[in-house]
């Protein structure tokens, strides 16, 4: 038999031969294009109609059941990917950070009403001014901040306030469930607003007609307000699908008298009550300086000890620089606060109500650290205090507060487990269905805080996979240390002082929260 070869028989296999060895030490090279499986969607329009206005973790977690945990879909020519597992999510966004730790583009919130001045929308790193950011927020608010004196007392007066309200509220005729969530976030805001410009909203003065007599003048530069008008524009521009100006970022040039530009007036209202925000308190915080009168807070202690220079790396800032910097840094906190805290805590009150036996345990650990002491225990007991730090961290997964997190976006093209993702891309991690997941969190709909405290590893991996509430990689939370003790020590105050319980609403069959003042009730906590 002849076994010689043509010229071109040989490079045939030449190249063959060059494909398989390609393919053996890079699987993934046959597959270049391919782009992770997801349901089919119409022409140009792609998914826009799959995906409802509200809830949509939980149609994403449909398609993650039929598809598996990396859901390709497209929103108007945008690809998009769902990460259902923390496996996914884990590798993409926090081993490789470095590609997906931007945000997308947000016209309306971010461009036409100025959200991006924050860290929220901020490029990720290497930008100097996001690193800037995140070194702030360290400061201020990470782990060794928080047992500075100033934060603790601002944190005990606003939870004094805080059982204060809740204790009117509940002895009052309207026990409306949103006037009990209006005065949790009334709290939040004015907690937010104490630590960063030293600003009390119910500040105790001698009155001057009734000589000698405490008084108290309530929030005379009206900020709760100013705050909850900008976080209002901030909740609106950012709705997902809310403004079309977001999936064709032209329509943003189009002049405001041009049929259907209207948004361009709904920007500029939302613009003013950002820019309220940003300069009515720091305006207070520099008077106050000026007059050497005020309340040490993080604004200040930046002009004190920080500014002018305050360098994001290397880089001396101008004055005008250093102040856009603490504006933004400021109104982060409350973009980033103001609603999750106070949602986890609406979550925990219906946990209760719900839960009884969980409750009691709770209770009777408090009964047994603070024994008969008349102080409330704080975040300092928390390792006295195993049930209720359990109890905080089910109230994060059962109650997960952000549960799509905030999206990220592909810097460059990728392959992962043999797909192109392709930059542009833009990522969001299912938190909700990672939190739900049957295996990590057995019966995940029931509220257990029991499933975090067995001394097996199971119970140890439940504890660290429930911080993916606070997302991941280089954009994690960074307010999740304020977050855990303020929750923390807002759960141990209510249920030292109150026994919460469903009760049925006397003008219709829905049922509300009740706070039993039975438990301690000798007691007096008092605000100063
Ligand atoms: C229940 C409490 C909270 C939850 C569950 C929560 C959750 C989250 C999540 C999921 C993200 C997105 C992370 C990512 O992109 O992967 C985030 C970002 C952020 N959070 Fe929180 N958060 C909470 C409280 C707070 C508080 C109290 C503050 C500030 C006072 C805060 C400030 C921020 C900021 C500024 C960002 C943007 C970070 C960045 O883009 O680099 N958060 N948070």
């Amino acid at each position: 038999m002849d076994f010689e070869l043509s010229t071109r028989q040989s490079l045939l296999l030449a190249f063959f031969v060059v494909l398989v060895v390609g393919y053996l030490k890079n699987p993934s090279l046959p597959s270049r294009n391919r782009s992770p499986p997801g349901p089919k969607g119409y022409p140009f329009f792609g998914h826009v109609f799959d995906i409802p206005k509200n809830h949509q973790w939980l149609k994403f977690w449909e398609w993650n059941k039929i598809y598996g945990d990396i859901v390709y879909i497209n929103v108007l020519g945008t690809p998009n990917l769902i990460l259902g597992s923390l496996e996914a999510a884990t590798d993409l966004l926090e081993t490789r950070g470095n590609i997906y730790s931007d945000r997308p583009r947000a016209v309306m919130a971010g461009e036409l009403v100025g959200w991006d001045r924050g860290l929220g929308y901020s490029p990720g790193p290497p930008s100097t001014r996001f690193r800037a950011f995140r070194r702030l927020f360290h400061t201020f608010i990470g782990p060794r901040a928080l047992s500075s004196n100033s934060v603790k007392h601002a944190q005990e007066l606003c939870r004094l306030r805080l059982l204060h309200r809740i204790s009117k509220w509940s002895r009052s005729t309207d026990k409306l469930g949103s006037n009990l969530a209006n005065i949790v976030r009334e709290c939040t805001s004015s907690f937010i607003l104490l630590l960063s410009y030293g600003y009390d909203t119910e500040r105790r003065v001698e009155r001057e007609i009734d000589e000698g007599e405490l008084g108290i003048i309530k929030d005379p530069l009206d900020l709760v307000q100013i705050v909850e008008d900008a976080m209002l524009g901030f909740a609106r521009a950012s709705e997902p699908g809310a403004f079309w100006a977001d999936n064709f970022p032209c329509l943003k040039y189009i002049p405001v008298w041009f049929p259907g530009a209207s948004f361009h007036r709904v920007a500029a209202q939302m613009r003013t009550d950002l820019e309220r925000l940003y300069d009515v308190p720091l305006n207070y915080v520099k008077q106050c300086m000026a007059n050497g009168k005020y309340t040490p807070s993080f604004v200040s202690t930046y002009f004190e000890d920080m500014a002018p220079g305050y360098r994001g790396d290397a880089e001396v800032m101008t004055e005008a620089e250093d102040e856009e910097l603490i504006k933004a840094a400021a109104a982060s906190l409350y973009s980033g606060g103001a609603e999750t805290t106070p949602s986890s805590m609406m979550s925990f009150i219906l946990a209760m109500t719900l839960y009884p036996d969980v409750q009691q345990r709770a209770q009777e650990e408090l009964d047994r650290v603070i024994g008969s002491s008349d102080r409330l225990p704080t975040w300092d007991d928390r390792d006295r205090l195993p049930y209720l730090e359990a109890i905080v961290k089910e109230v994060w997964r059962w109650g997960v507060s952000v549960p799509l997190g905030l999206a990220h976006v592909a810097r460059e093209d990728d392959v992962y487990r043999g797909y192109t993702i392709k930059k542009g891309t833009v990522v969001w991690a299912n938190i909700w269905s990672i939190l739900h997941d049957p295996i990590m969190f057995p019966e995940p709909s029931t509220f257990s805080p029991d499933r975090y405290l067995g001394s097996d590893d199971h119970s140890k991996l439940a504890s660290d996979a429930v911080m993916v509430a606070f997302g991941f990689g280089r954009r994690i939370c960074p307010g999740l240390h304020l977050a855990e003790s303020s929750l923390f020590s807002a759960i141990a105050g209510i249920l030292t002082v109150f026994r919460i319980e469903k009760a049925r609403d006397l003008h219709s069959d829905n049922f509300h929260a009740k706070f039993d003042h039975g438990r301690r009730s000798r007691r007096k906590y008092s605000a100063s």
